[in-house]
């Protein structure tokens, strides 16, 4: 079986660097190049962390996907690059798998459209982690039953966005289930704004960002009498890996936009 050739972005960053070690170790993966901003013309290996692993470093996007011959861009970035990456990276027929977070409905719709023109597949995944897709698939089913929710994510201190995509799309899997309902008592008032977190469809949604955390998230579901909290814990980056694996496999088989890797695993 031929290797899926793949370009890593974002490789010196904390999910970029497991990226890399994992299509390096994936025996039908090969590492093309990578798109880092710095170290361009360098080859990988050079670069501190990277001993032994071989592949050209590009920092210009044009340059890199017309001369690499690459199938998939897996991108680890921040929002506004992911997407540039993204929309170029289908211009040149090479499929984007999507980890980096922050994407608006605006950029999912041009995506949506890019994919349906260039009939290439893209996933954009707000988190790999399969527990914590279990754990959105089961706040979706746990929302039938209670309509009072409230989601609490917690990530480290160094996110730039929030909430959370996990959160987002939490929240958007519930609300296809879930009647629009204004929580809490009809006169609340903040006496400090924010206090009651982000409002989305009337549930709401806290951030937390805190030095020792990597990615957890919690949601709590209120019934008169009882409380039921499901909750996902991400300890390091190696726990979104088996997922970034599965969206490279299943984005090679697609020719659409896929968001959330809750529309992959049975
Ligand atoms: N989907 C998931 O499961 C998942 C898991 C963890 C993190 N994330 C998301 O992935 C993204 C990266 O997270 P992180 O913790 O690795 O962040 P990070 O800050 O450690 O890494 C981001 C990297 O992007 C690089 N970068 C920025 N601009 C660039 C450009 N123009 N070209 C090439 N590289 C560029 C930076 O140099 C940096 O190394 C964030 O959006 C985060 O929310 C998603
Ligand atoms: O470290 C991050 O940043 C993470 N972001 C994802 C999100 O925004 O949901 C989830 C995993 C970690």
């Amino acid at each position: 079986m031929d290797k899926i050739k793949i370009i890593v972005a974002g490789p010196r960053g904390r999910m970029g660097l497991e990226a890399v070690k994992l299509v390096h170790n994936t025996e039908n993966f090969e590492l093309a190049a990578v798109l880092d901003r710095k170290n361009n013309g360098m080859n990988l290996s050079e670069i501190g962390g990277f001993e032994g692993i071989h592949a050209p470093v590009y920092s210009d996007l044009d340059e890199c996907f017309s001369s690499v011959d690459a199938q998939v861009l897996i991108d680890l970035t921040t929002p506004e690059v992911g997407m540039v990456h993204a929309e170029k990276a289908l211009e040149y027929g090479i499929r984007p798998v999507v980890g980096t977070t922050g994407f608006s409905k605006e950029d999912l719709e041009r995506l949506d459209s890019l994919t349906a023109e260039k009939e290439l597949g893209c996933i954009i995944a707000p988190n790999f982690a399969i527990g914590a897709i279990l754990m959105m698939k089961f706040s979706q089913m746990a929302a039938k039953y209670f309509e009072d929710i409230e989601v609490i994510e917690m990530h480290h201190d160094q996110k730039l966005d929030a909430p959370s995509g996990t959160a987002v799309k939490t929240a958007q899997l519930i609300s296809e289930v879930r009647e629009d309902k204004i929580q809490g008592h009809p006169s609340e008032k903040e006496t400090l704004p924010g206090a009651r977190g982000a409002d989305m469809n009337g549930m709401r949604i806290h951030s937390v960002r805190l030095p020792g955390l990597v990615a957890h998230q919690q949601v709590m579901f209120g019934m008169e009498g009882q409380l039921l909290t499901i909750r996902h814990d991400s300890f390091n980056r190696a726990s979104f890996m088996s997922g970034v694996k599965l969206a490279v496999e299943e984005v090679m088989k697609i020719d659409v936009l896929v968001y959330g890797l809750e529309n992959v695993i049975e």
